[in-house]
C-alpha cells in the first residue's frame, strides 16, 4: 500500500512523478511547534541570500559603501586587476559537487548554479544573471535572475540534464505557449507567462515572469491559521478562471496544489494569484501516466487507477480551497490508504460502484462484499458491493501496517470542520448570520468539488456560478446548470457561436473566455 519504488515502477510512473511529499512533515513539524525545523515543502533550504553586488543594490547603506568597489580598488592600486574567475563562487545548488557534464552538473544532474552565473539564450544573446534560488523541485531548479535586457527580474527554471526531464519540459513549454498565446493572449486568466526558453550547457531553461510567494508559504506565514474568507473567495475565483481556460484547451494540470499557486505582484492593491508548473500537465484524452498528482491533492480516480479527465484538477482545487480556509491540508494522509480513509471519513460516502468495478487498484483499498454495504446510501439511497478495507485487513495482506498520519484538526465531516474552524467548539448556532451564510455557502461549494464521482463533480464553469464565488446570497444547495460535453477548444476547429454569453458575463468572466465555451448550454 505504501509508495515504494517498486510500486511506482510497476505503475509505469514518469520520472517526474511526485516523490513522497515532504509537505506533511513540514506541516506536522509546524503544528507540533517545531516550525523552525520544518523543512520547506519545496526543499529550498539552500536558498541563500546573495552577497553579490547586484543584491547589494537592495540595501542602501551597503550599496553606498560598496558602489564601484572594483574601480575604487583600481584607483587605490593601479596594479589591482579584478578577475572574475578568482572570485569565490557563492553556490546556490545543493550539492554543489561537480559530477556530470564536464563538471557543470552535480550527482542529481542539476546544473550547479552560483550567484552571477550567466544563462544565455545563444539565439537572441539574451542573458539571465543568476541571483538566488527560488525553489528546487523534481524537474530541476528555479532561480531568480536579472534580465539585463529588460532590467527586470525573471524566474528561470533550469531543467535537469536527463532526457526524460528534457522531454517533459518540452511538453511544459508547448502546453504553456498554447495557453499563453492562444487562450490567454492578454494575460487575464491567472496563468503564469512564459517569456523565453533555450538550451544552456545541455539543460533546457524556461524563463517565466517573476511572481511572489506560493500559497503554502503564505499559509505558513500566517502560522497555518487559514485566510480570511474574502481572500479564499478571491483566490478561488481566480484559480477557477485559470481552470476554465485549461479545460477549454483540454489541458489537465495534474499537479495542482498550494505550492503551484503563486501570488502576483499587487496591481491597484488587489490581491491576485497565478497557476504555475505545467511540468506534469497533459492533454485530456492523451493521458499516459497513472502515478500523478501530489498525494494530499490526489483525486479518488487517480488513487484507484481509473481513467481520468480535467475533473482531477477540480478535486485538487477543492482540497486547496478547504486548505486556504482551515490552514491545513484536508487529506494529509501518510499513505494512499490513509488519504482514501480520510476522504471517506470527511466527505462521507465512497466512490460509486461502477468506478470501483472498473478501476485497476480497487482491490488495494476495497473488499467486494455483495450489495450490502451502506456505501453511498446516505447520498443516493443505494447500498454498495464494496467495503473499504480496515487497517487490520491491509496489514494482514501486506504484512505491514499501512502508514497512518496524525489528525491535526477535529475528526468529522466537512460541514462540521468548516463550522468548527478555528476549532473553538463553535457550532452553527453560535455564528453571526452573515458568517453562517458564508460557511454554508463554502460547505456547499466544497461539496461539489470533493465529489467522489468524477462525472458528478462540478466543472470549473459550473463551479464559477456558485454563490460562494459570485457573492450572491446563499439560499440553498446549488444546482449547477447542465453542461453538454465540450470539445476542448484546443482540438475544436472553430468557435462559432456564443449561447448564453450575456449570462456568463454576469459571472465575471471575460468575453474572451465566454466565447471559448460556446459548446455549453445553460438550462
Ligand atoms: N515564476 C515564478 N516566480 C517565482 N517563483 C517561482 C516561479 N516559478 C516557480 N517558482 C518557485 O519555484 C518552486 C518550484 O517551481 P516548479 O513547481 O515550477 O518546479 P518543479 O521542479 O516542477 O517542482 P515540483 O517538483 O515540486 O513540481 C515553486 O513552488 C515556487 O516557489
Amino acid at each position: 500500500m505504501e509508495e515504494t519504488g517498486r510500486e511506482r515502477k510497476a505503475a509505469g510512473p514518469p520520472p517526474w512523478a511526485p516523490t513522497k511529499s515532504t509537505v506533511f512533515r513540514s506541516y506536522a513539524a509546524a503544528v507540533v511547534g517545531d516550525r523552525a525545523e520544518a523543512p520547506s515543502a519545496r526543499g529550498n533550504g539552500v536558498a541563500a541570500r546573495s552577497s553579490n553586488l547586484r543584491a547589494v543594490r537592495k540595501r542602501p547603506i551597503v550599496a553606498r559603501l560598496t558602489r564601484d568597489i572594483v574601480q575604487t580598488f583600481e584607483k587605490c592600486n593601479p596594479e589591482f586587476n579584478y578577475v572574475d574567475s578568482l572570485n569565490p563562487k557563492h553556490f546556490l545548488t545543493s550539492p554543489a559537487v561537480p559530477v556530470h557534464n564536464d563538471g557543470l552538473d552535480n550527482a542529481n544532474s542539476d546544473l550547479i548554479l552560483y550567484v552571477n552565473l550567466e544563462l544565455v539564450n545563444k539565439k537572441s544573446d539574451r542573458r539571465y544573471i543568476v541571483e538566488e534560488m527560488l525553489g528546487q523541485g523534481t524537474f530541476g531548479q528555479v532561480a531568480k535572475c536579472w534580465d539585463a535586457e529588460t532590467n527586470s527580474y525573471v524566474a528561470v527554471k533550469v531543467i535537469k540534464n536527463q532526457p526524460a526531464f528534457y522531454q517533459q519540459a518540452i511538453m511544459e513549454v508547448s502546453l504553456l505557449s498554447m495557453l499563453n498565446d492562444k487562450f490567454d493572449p492578454d494575460d487575464q486568466h491567472h496563468i503564469v507567462r512564459m517569456l523565453d526558453f533555450f538550451p544552456w550547457k545541455n539543460h533546457l531553461c524556461i524563463t517565466f515572469e517573476m511572481l511572489g510567494h506560493n500559497l503554502y508559504e503564505l499559509l505558513k506565514k500566517n502560522n497555518l491559521r487559514g485566510l480570511q474568507l474574502q481572500f479564499v473567495r478571491t483566490f478561488s475565483r481566480q484559480i477557477l478562471d485559470a481552470l476554465i481556460v485549461m479545460k477549454g484547451a483540454g489541458i489537465i494540470h495534474c499537479d495542482l496544489k498550494p505550492e503551484n499557486i503563486l501570488i502576483t505582484p499587487k496591481v491597484n492593491s488587489a490581491a491576485g494569484v497565478k497557476v504555475i508548473d505545467f511540468g506534469s500537465a497533459c492533454m485530456e484524452g492523451k493521458t499516459i501516466y497513472s502515478y500523478i498528482q501530489s498525494r494530499y491533492y490526489r483525486s479518488p480516480e487517480v488513487l484507484l487507477g481509473y481513467p481520468y479527465t480535467t475533473a482531477i484538477d477540480m478535486w485538487s482545487f477543492g482540497c486547496i480551497v478547504a486548505e486556504l480556509y482551515i490552514g491545513l491540508p484536508l487529506f494529509p494522509g501518510a499513505s494512499e490508504y490513509d488519504v482514501l480513509s480520510r476522504m471517506i471519513e470527511i466527505v462521507g460516502g465512497q466512490p460509486p460502484d461502477d468506478l470501483l468495478r472498473e478501476a485497476k487498484n480497487t482491490r488495494k483499498f476495497f473488499k467486494h462484499v455483495g450489495s450490502i454495504y451502506p456505501g453511498n446510501e446516505a447520498h443516493d439511497g443505494l447500498c454498495s458491493s464494496y467495503r473499504v478495507l480496515t487497517e487490520d485487513e491491509v496489514e494482514a495482506r501486506d504484512s505491514k501496517k499501512p502508514k497512518i498520519g496524525k489528525w491535526y484538526f477535529p475528526r468529522g465531516r466537512l460541514d462540521r470542520l468548516i463550522f468548527a474552524y478555528p476549532w473553538k467548539n463553535l457550532n452553527e448556532g453560535n455564528l453571526p448570520e452573515t458568517e453562517k451564510e458564508d460557511c454554508l455557502a463554502l460547505v456547499d461549494f466544497l461539496r461539489g468539488l470533493v465529489e467522489f464521482d468524477p462525472n458528478k463533480r462540478w466543472s470549473p464553469l459550473q463551479a464559477s456560478y456558485h454563490p460562494f464565488i459570485t457573492g450572491e446570497a446563499f439560499t440553498g444547495p446549488y444546482e449547477p446548470f447542465r453542461e453538454t460535453p465540450v470539445i476542448p477548444v484546443g482540438r475544436a476547429a472553430t468557435v462559432d457561436h456564443n449561447p448564453g454569453g450575456g449570462h456568463w458575463l454576469a459571472a465575471g468572466l471575460s468575453p474572451q473566455v465566454v466565447s471559448m465555451f460556446s459548446h455549453a448550454s445553460i438550462k
